[in-house]
């Protein structure tokens, strides 16, 4: 299988301390990844080198059928190359509805002013219906996006970045505070993403990436400790002495 992105012996330090160290990961084209670790072991900044948050100072960060490095693309340039991130707090417009929450996140650059004042077309309304039914809120398209759960948001959130139809999501945290119901639904979401595009997973639920059902990365100190099924990486030693506990 050939890689979507290809991380390859990547080190950054902060005042000397190495928070990732010779670190390689890669991920296929419409894959599943769940990356876990202790805190500390480097998930965030490892997502801040791909997204070009944080420069490495040695190694190689290339993306894409032709393998282009990330590493002197700008941050805009490279979330326009295709790769989207969602951080742990939902950051949606809270007075608009779901439905112009959506329209807004889609390509062609349109802002709250163009949505509330040029006319959607059919085109346009059909795909805000239809991600709105892929991430489960077609039932509250008119609704205030400040009017809905926590969980509902970071479904209207996800719903945002698969607007701009990304190749590659890295999604942090996205079960936290969620009830059981929720992360159930949020399970779903993202197998059904990654059916189409790369998906990163960073969570600390070991019962969610279970049931994610996927490959899992263990970071550990900036570097990959294990790798392989959650059965493979659940049953490692040093997973349970670093981060499981006995
Ligand atoms: N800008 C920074 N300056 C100094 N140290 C940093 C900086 N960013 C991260 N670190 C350090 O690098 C290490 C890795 O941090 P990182 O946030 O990537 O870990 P993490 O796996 O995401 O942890 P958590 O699960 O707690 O979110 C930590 O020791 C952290 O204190």
């Amino acid at each position: 299988m050939s890689s979507l992105l290809e991380v390859s012996g990547v080190s950054v330090s902060f005042d000397g301390f190495k928070a990732i160290n010779n670190l390689s990961f890669q991920i296929g084209a419409r894959e599943l990844r769940a990356v876990i670790g202790p805190n500390g072991a480097g998930k965030t900044t490892f997502m801040d080198i791909v997204t070009g948050k944080t420069r490495p100072d040695s190694g190689r960060v290339t993306y894409g059928t032709k393998a282009v490095s990330l590493l002197s693309m700008s941050e805009s340039r490279i979330a326009q190359a295709g790769i989207g991130r969602k951080f742990q707090r939902p950051t949606v417009f809270e007075d608009q509805s779901v439905r112009a929450n959506l329209t807004m996140a889609l390509k062609g650059d349109r802002g709250p002013f163009a949505v509330l004042f040029s006319r959607t077309t059919r085109a346009q309304a059909e795909r805000v219906a239809d991600l709105a039914a892929e991430i489960g809120l077609s039932g509250t398209l008119d609704r205030k996006a400040g009017e809905l759960s926590h969980g509902q948001k970071q479904w209207l959130e996800i719903g945002m970045l698969l607007a701009q139809d990304p190749q590659l999501l890295l999604v942090d945290e996205p079960a936290a505070g969620m009830t059981p119901a929720e992360r159930e639904h949020t399970t779903d979401l993202l197998v059904e993403a990654a059916k189409t595009r790369a998906v990163v997973v960073v969570e600390h639920d070991m019962e969610f990436v279970r049931r994610l059902n996927c490959r899992v990365t263990v970071l550990h100190e900036g570097s990959v400790l294990a790798e392989g099924s959650i059965d493979h990486v659940t049953s490692n030693d040093k997973v349970i002495e670093v981060y499981l506990g006995r």
